[in-house]
């Protein structure tokens, strides 16, 4: 099978282990064979610099679910379609399996790419009045209690308006393609990962009636904490983490950013649902 020859560039950005990294190293030497070239990133300053992605057709992510999150994070700015190959665990947003890698690339990479967009959140944590971190996320922005504090009081605003406080173990908002995240253990629903909405999860909250929601994201979302003795958290992608202070707020707006997962042709998002979840 031929790989059709607009691929110029292909870059791979490796988890750090060794497995991943040996890994990346056979996927350059298969992609250097079709007169294609590749550059393997591990580092993610490298990785987000504009020299080193404004070539690249495609960038292939070898690791689990966190690597592809991670990076397209840090890509998402270049609108570069994303591969995840997993080498990781659960593997739901990685695409292709590492020992059918090869042969799925072949097919993939042979067709014009099948390319599922997913809207990406943008949160700004705001302190006295100033904003002291802005980033984007794919899944989810989730403000929560640190292991030993008790309940959180979190009042949530769209736009202007008051929706209203939740106390309990915290606040999920969520993307469509986060839903299946910890949106999902928090109780939230499945939502179709193309969808453009904000899911907003209550964690555990002590009022029963208080449900998961959907809303539009025409208004950003404000989060506020209002009790003065917690000690809670802010948490991107469940990667990056940020203890927060009373008074701070938290707003969740739509990125203009979108994350651009190539998918294998042939295989529905039900299919994953199925695979992954262990539906029958
Ligand atoms: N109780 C929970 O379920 C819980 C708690 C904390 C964080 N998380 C999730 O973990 C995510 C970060 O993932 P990670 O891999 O860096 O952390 P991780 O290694 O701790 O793994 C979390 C698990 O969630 C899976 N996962 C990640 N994104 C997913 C998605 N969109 N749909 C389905 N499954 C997904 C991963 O494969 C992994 O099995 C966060 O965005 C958050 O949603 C879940
Ligand atoms: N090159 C890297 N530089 C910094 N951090 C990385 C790098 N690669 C992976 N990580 C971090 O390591 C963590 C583990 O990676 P990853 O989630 O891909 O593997 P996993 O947990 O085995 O897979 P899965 O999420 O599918 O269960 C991720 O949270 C990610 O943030």
């Amino acid at each position: 099978m031929k790989i059709l020859p607009f691929y110029k560039k292909i870059n791979i950005f490796t988890k750090a282990s060794e497995e991943a990294r040996e890994f990346s190293r056979r996927l350059k030497n298969w992609l250097n064979s079709y007169a294609i070239e590749s550059e393997i990133f591990e580092n993610l300053a490298e990785l987000e610099h504009e020299e080193n992605m404004k070539n690249s057709d495609l960038l292939i992510v070898v690791g689990g679910d966190g690597s592809l999150l991670i990076a397209t994070r840090r890509v998402a700015r270049y609108q570069l379609p994303v591969l995840g190959i997993n080498l990781g665990r659960l593997g739901f947003l990685t695409e292709i399996n590492a020992d059918e890698a090869f042969e799925k690339l072949e097919d993939i990479l042979s067709k014009p790419l099948c390319i599922s967009r997913r809207m990406m959140l943008r949160a700004s944590l705001i302190r006295d009045g100033k904003k002291i971190l802005e980033a984007d996320v794919l899944n989810d922005v989730v403000v929560n209690k640190a292991i030993l504090a008790r309940i959180v009081d979190v009042a949530v605003y769209q736009g202007n308006t008051y929706i209203t406080t939740y106390n309990g173990d915290g606040i999920i908002i969520a993307t469509p393609n986060g839903s299946t995240a910890y949106a999902l253990s928090a109780g939230g629903p499945i939502v179709y990962p193309m969808m453009e909405i904000f899911l907003v999860v209550p964690i555990c909250p002590h009022t029963l009636t208080d449900r998961p929601l959907i809303l539009p994201p025409f208004e950003p979302i404000t989060i506020e904490l209002v009790a003065e003795e917690k000690d809670a958290w802010l948490t991107l992608d469940g990667q990056e983490g940020t203890q927060l202070k009373y008074g701070d707020k938290i707003v969740v707006k739509q990125s203009p950013h979108y994350a651009y997962l190539v998918r294998t042709p042939n295989k529905n998002y039900f299919d994953i649902l199925r695979e992954k979840l262990d539906w029958k």
